[in-house]
């Protein structure tokens, strides 16, 4: 199975199998019966793409329940370092975070379950980023983290100095002054 553990429960890293020949490579960046076998049944209804520069910081964010989402995340243009928090009471890795690089070069993707933040630095002159998600963007149900949390203490691999970051994520809260809004 091309699914690989990342020490937190049901966060999963995809790697696809890659056909090379003369021409170029192919794989399949996508197929629902593999992840069937894997026992994961979501359904995916929303594909997003953003391009960022380089220091980029998007994040963290999550939509609450039940408009949470189901993420599959990679890179197709640069590499980024792809950030994960589990937000899912009582696990036992609540408020640890999985970070790993996901570049158009090493085709890998996270499977980011409900009841997890996202976020993601960029570490290349540009990259684009596409994912699929399992449930509709709703503005209403959308929550978010710092990404400077000290609590969760990020090594996201750029400058924080020049780091780029939106009004909106510039003054989330940190995760123990919202940790008690969470619905997962
Ligand atoms: C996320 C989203 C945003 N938008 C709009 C709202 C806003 O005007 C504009 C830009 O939105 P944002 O600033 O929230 O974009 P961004 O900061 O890239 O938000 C994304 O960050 C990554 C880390 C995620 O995990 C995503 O789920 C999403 O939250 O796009 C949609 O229309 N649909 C969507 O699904």
């Amino acid at each position: 199975m091309p699914f690989f553990e990342t020490g937190i429960a049901n966060l999963l890293v995809f790697e696809p199998r890659v056909f090379e020949d003369s021409r170029g490579y192919f794989f399949e960046a996508y197929n629902s019966a593999i992840h069937k076998q894997q026992g994961l049944t979501y359904q995916f209804i929303q594909d997003n793409q953003s391009s960022s520069s380089y220091g980029v910081i998007r994040g963290l964010h999550y939509q609450l329940n039940p408009h949470g989402q189901t993420k599959m995340v990679r890179a197709i243009v640069g590499t980024i370092y792809d950030v994960a928090v589990d937000l899912r009471k009582g696990s036992p890795t609540f408020g640890q975070y999985f970070g790993i690089e996901l570049s158009a070069a090493n085709k890998k993707q996270l499977v980011i379950p409900v009841g997890f933040a996202h976020g993601f630095s960029v570490l290349t002159e540009k990259a684009e980023v596409l994912y699929k998600c399992d449930g509709l963007y709703n503005k209403e149900s959308e929550g978010g983290i710092i990404y400077n949390d000290p609590a969760l203490n990020i090594n996201w691999q750029v400058p924080l100095d020049k780091a780029i970051i939106s009004d909106k994520d510039l003054v989330l809260p940190t995760l123990d002054a919202c940790k008690n809004n969470f619905t997962f």
